[in-house]
């Protein structure tokens, strides 16, 4: 049984072409001219791009005292809905502290429920022997990349001789460290400084996670990975000065990759003084978002290449979830939304302006992150042998993002009344059609897989051999060079 989807033009990470691609069972079997099958999906005026990977959601994540509403259903349905076939959700320990045990609690929640291909990123909560001992279970079960809190003091935050640990074992693992970049010692101290003041709102919550405090974190797990000798993930960059932390650091030759958010590249501060507190609370999240010149460095990394994926973070927290912070902006659940919008969202404000070609589109939502997490190019590629993730898209359908047609469960939609000019016609998940554009389709629950990513050694490997190479080395004089003692 081969299906073909006929007529576009297949975009990948480093050109564009007219073809059809042939899909056989799970994978992609053919691309080329006027190919034959039992099947056709229309793509005539569209793109064929390899499926969305959003690597950084937490959904139905323990969180702040309460739970993230997003379940792994609804998020997955809403992700395919978006073009998004695959995502990579933070798996946190639970009180018992094991890595093991979280794991295996994520697959029984998540299971049963995902719609599209699942991985996770396993958080590193606090240090000790079993945490180190369990880290290699974790990447024997599939899941290579460890993310530490900087920030959230008191709850998920670690220390900077736990991160040299944890950094120097995701070196002999050949696993990917992530972190979340604020100085939280700071952030506690503005927090209630602010809130002392009778700054009561969720406003604090800006004005006490400046850009200085996310500059100077990232500048930090950068000197720490370069100490352990790891490439570095900095997750949610929002900002100019971790911008220019990462920066500078592939200037001096070092593997740091960052990532932003759909949130922080298209919505300011400006949605934390709006008089409305629950317009301002369901927009909390951290870090939090930033002014239009820090918006503008975002954009031009992306162009760059300083910056390599565009993701979302996506933590939903209903409006009455949000309220639990309603006398004091510290207890306002963080988090906000963008699965389902980060393509469109991307596409209108990126690709239609000019700022991104569509290559370097595809490249940001799915080839670049495929390949830092080992699973390009089974994941994020147009190729044969590829899993057939694949997406029509289609550059003439302008739509309304409204929470009312939303596929989340959240009650509002922080991109409510954006225009959006591309979307998703069909989304294809492993060659199975899980999205049509204006068919009440559903993909069926369970369907989704967990994806099982590999070690992958090699840079760290590479970053020892050459530290070794050009250590510092006593010079072997010859004696006569030497002046005779005293
Ligand atoms: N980002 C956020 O506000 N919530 C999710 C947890 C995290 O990634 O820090
Ligand atoms: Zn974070
Ligand atoms: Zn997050």
């Amino acid at each position: 049984m081969t299906t073909v989807i006929k007529g576009g033009t297949v975009v990948t990470a480093d050109r564009q072409w007219k073809a059809d691609v042939a899909i056989e069972g799970e994978t992609i079997a053919a691309i080329g001219e006027d190919l034959a099958g039992d099947s056709y999906i229309d793509a005539e005026g569209a793109y064929v791009i390899p499926g969305g990977i959003d690597p950084h959601t937490h959904l139905e994540m323990p969180f702040m005292g309460t739970t993230a509403a997003e379940s792994f259903e609804s998020g997955t349905f809403a992700a395919a809905a978006g073009g998004t076939t695959m995502l990579v959700d933070f798996c946190l320990p639970g009180a018992d502290g094991s890595i093991r045990n979280a794991i295996h609690d994520w697959h029984r929640k998540s299971a049963p429920q995902i719609c599209t291909d699942i991985g996770y990123h396993m958080a590193i909560t606090g240090w000790n022997e079993s945490i180190f001992d369990e880290m290699k279970d974790a990447v024997e079960m599939g899941v290579n990349s460890f993310k530490h809190f900087m920030a959230y003091k008191g709850a998920l935050m670690v220390e900077d001789d736990e991160m040299f640990a944890s950094f120097s074992r995701c070196r002999e693992l050949g696993a990917l460290p992530m972190v979340h970049a604020e100085n939280g010692d700071l952030v506690a101290a503005l927090q209630e400084k602010y809130f002392a003041a009778g700054m009561t709102g969720p406003e604090g919550h800006a004005h006490s996670r400046p850009p200085e405090l996310e500059g100077e974190a990232a500048n930090r797990a950068i000197t720490i990975a370069d100490a352990a000798g790891t490439p570095l993930y900095i997750v949610h960059v929002s900002c100019e000065q971790a911008h220019e932390a990462i920066r500078r650091a592939r200037q001096k030759g070092m593997r740091v990759y960052g990532e932003p958010l759909i949130q922080f590249l298209t919505l300011d501060e400006t949605e934390y003084f709006h008089p409305d507190w629950d317009h301002a609370a369901r927009r909390v999240m951290s870090p939090p978002f930033r002014d239009k010149a820090h918006q503008a460095s975002l954009w031009a990394g992306l162009q760059a290449g300083s910056l390599q994926v565009v993701a979302t973070d996506h933590c939903a927290f209903t409006t009455a979830q949000k309220r639990r912070g309603r006398d004091d902006f510290r207890l306002i659940p963080n988090g906000s939304n963008g699965l389902e919008e980060r393509l469109a969202v991307l596409w209108t404000e990126g690709v239609e302006t000019g700022r991104l070609t569509p290559e370097e589109f595809v490249a940001v939502t799915s080839t670049n992150i495929a390949r830092i997490l080992n699973i390009y190019p089974r994941k994020g590629a147009i190729a044969v042998g590829a899993d057939a993730d694949i997406v029509v898209w289609d550059p003439k359908i302008s739509r309304t993002i409204r929470a009312a047609s939303h596929h989340s469960v959240l009650d509002y939609n922080v991109f409510e009344g954006v225009e959006v000019t591309a979307q998703a016609r069909f989304t294809l998940s492993r060659g199975e059609v899980v999205w049509a554009w204006g068919q009440n389709s559903r993909p069926q629950p369970g369907r989704g897989r967990f994806v099982s990513r590999p070690p992958f050694p090699s840079a760290a490997q590479a970053l020892s051999r050459w530290k070794a190479l050009s250590a510092p080395r006593a010079i072997r004089r010859d004696p006569l060079n030497i002046p005779a003692g005293i």
